[in-house]
């Protein structure tokens, strides 16, 4: 921490920008296998979100790779400094008063905890998304479990790569079991029921 940066309030605060929107902003942070449903999930929740005039945004894993986390790798190093990122990224939108949606593999415990901590009280919700790997394995959308057990791709996760499942996630997902549909239904429930929307 460097002593002559100071930090300044702002005139207009968060919570002003939430009352703005009428919303409770929070993170929703989807965690799971690749090919576990993260994005199908946390895409349908945001279209439900938007139908019912919530304002928030989604930080998918691909596409933040594309961007701000381009120079990062899948080691266990570059991986922690890819979550610890996107926590502040989000801790930034709830700030603007946003539902934010993360799909990141974010494989350790302790860098959700990290996050977790980041924010206030309330304000991080995990979203585990419990599919077994056999299933993720059959889906494969990407090819990239092939890759992986051909030796083509090195410290794929659930491969040669730990995942370190949610011991108290607000929320499981079990979409071997539930249609699309059904799975953004149960966030959206939970969102409801917790009074994070209006
Ligand atoms: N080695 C290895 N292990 C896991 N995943 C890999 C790997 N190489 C590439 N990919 C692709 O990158 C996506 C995961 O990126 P994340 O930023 O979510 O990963 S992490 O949270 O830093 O672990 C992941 O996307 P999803 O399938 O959407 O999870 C993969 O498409
Ligand atoms: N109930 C379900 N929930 C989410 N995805 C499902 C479900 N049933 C089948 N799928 C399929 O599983 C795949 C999940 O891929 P994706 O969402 O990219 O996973 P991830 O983001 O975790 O890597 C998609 O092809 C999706 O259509």
């Amino acid at each position: 921490m460097n002593e002559n940066i100071v930090w300044h309030p702002t005139q207009v605060d968060k919570a002003q920008r939430a009352q703005q929107k009428n919303q409770k902003p929070c993170i929703l942070w989807f965690t799971g296998l690749s090919g576990s449903g993260k994005s199908t999930v946390a895409n349908a929740v945001e279209s439900k979100l938007f139908e019912a005039n919530v304002h928030s945004y989604l930080l998918d894993g691909d596409n933040v790779r594309h961007g701000i986390n381009k120079d990062l790798t899948f080691s266990d190093e570059d991986r922690i400094e890819n979550i610890r990122r996107i926590g502040e990224i989000s801790k930034l939108f709830v700030d603007s008063g946003l539902i934010v949606l993360t799909a990141f593999i974010s494989p350790f415990r302790a860098d959700r905890q990290m996050v977790r901590d980041l924010v206030g009280d309330g304000e991080f919700i995990e979203v585990f998304i419990d599919t077994p790997i056999e299933v993720c394995e059959q889906r494969d959308p990407k090819g990239l479990y092939k890759k992986a057990r051909s030796g083509e791709i090195k410290q794929f996760t659930g491969i040669d790569s730990p995942y370190e499942a949610p011991e108290r996630p607000e929320i499981v997902v079990k979409t071997a079991e539930l249609t699309i549909e059904g799975c953004a239904d149960l966030v959206l429930e939970h969102l409801r029921a917790k009074g994070y929307l209006a």
